[in-house]
């Protein structure tokens, strides 16, 4: 059973604060979205995780131990990223036998069957793959080393919408097939709301959101009806933002909802993980929309 901690973790570059005083625990055998806005921090943060780069402060344990130039623990990780680790001019076989006497194994029935669905050419150069293939070759990578933890930055980063499908089932069909932890860092909330068991917002740096989806989603509220009706019946509530479409007004709320009776007018229903993060990133200070306050 392994555990990847993330204590105290900041980072700058020059004057610009990219991550301030992260804490997350890693569980063995969960999916982790990692979510945030443009510029968020998320890829600094993976790289700091896996010692690509080097944090101000903190540190990143896995079991206890520091990961910093520990090569036994860093070889329980892999991180697929846009950023290329390999030469241009090497081989795509050549790269799989290095990674696999770097990481100790391979799994090459898995790495056949999706080379064949995915349609690549194992014979090629690494730097001659399309961008789609590129990200396609580094997926096979991070599905068929013997890692615990698999850290995927973007990965479908210019796959078309077949190829998007078929890695979401065989990321899915890999975890049962052998569970281990993946962190997914992406901008599609709505491909990957299913698949990951937990959710982490990262704004402006910092983590604002840290909880299993379940607990999340449970959480969400949407409250609509006559606006008259909604504002008083949210009064207190958590209103993180609003919809109006002609008198009839949406309030979304983050947190549980009291006893207090909701009128007949107005109906509750749940709002989707997408949203939630728009308005929790979004122009609403702290996360709550103040004009209902
Ligand atoms: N090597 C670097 N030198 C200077 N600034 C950097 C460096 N790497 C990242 N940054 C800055 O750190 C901030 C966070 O970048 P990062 O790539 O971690 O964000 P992100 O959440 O992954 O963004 P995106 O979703 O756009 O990929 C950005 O403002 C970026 O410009």
């Amino acid at each position: 059973m392994s555990i990847l901690e993330v204590s105290h973790i900041s980072k700058s570059f020059g004057s610009k604060h990219v991550l301030s005083d992260i804490n997350l625990t890693f569980e063995e055998n969960k999916i982790y979205g990692l979510l945030g806005r443009n510029g968020a921090g998320k890829s600094t943060l993976l790289s700091v995780i896996t010692d690509r780069n080097f944090a101000n402060n903190g540190e990143v344990k896995i079991d206890s131990e520091d990961v910093r130039d520990n090569d036994s623990k860093l070889g329980m990780m892999y991180l697929m990223s846009e950023v290329n680790l390999y030469s241009n001019g090497s081989k795509l076989t050549q790269i799989i036998k290095d990674s696999e006497s770097l990481y100790g194994g391979f799994n090459h029935e898995l790495a056949d069957r999706l080379i064949k669905e995915f349609g690549l050419d194992i014979n090629q150069k690494f730097g001659k793959l399309s961008t789609g293939y590129n990200s396609i070759f580094k997926l096979i990578l991070a599905l068929c080393l013997p890692v615990q933890f698999v850290l995927l930055d973007e990965p479908v980063l210019g796959l078309d919408a077949n190829h998007r499908e078929l890695f979401y089932s065989e990321l899915i069909q890999s975890y049962s097939d052998n569970p281990r932890t993946f962190i997914i860092s992406t901008h599609l909330i709505e491909e990957v709301a299913n698949i990951i068991s937990d959710v982490i917002v990262l704004d402006q740096g910092r983590v604002i959101l840290n909880q299993p989806v379940e607990d999340v989603l449970a959480k969400n509220h949407s409250v609509v009806g006559p606006e008259k009706d909604v504002k008083q019946y949210t009064k207190g509530l958590n209103v993180i933002g609003h919809d109006m479409i002609g008198n009839i007004r949406a309030n979304y709320v983050y947190g549980d909802l009291d006893d207090r009776v909701l009128p007949d007018t107005v109906q509750l229903s749940n709002f989707d993980l997408q949203k939630l993060f728009i308005f929790l990133t979004n122009q609403y200070e702290g996360g709550t929309d103040n004009e209902d306050k």
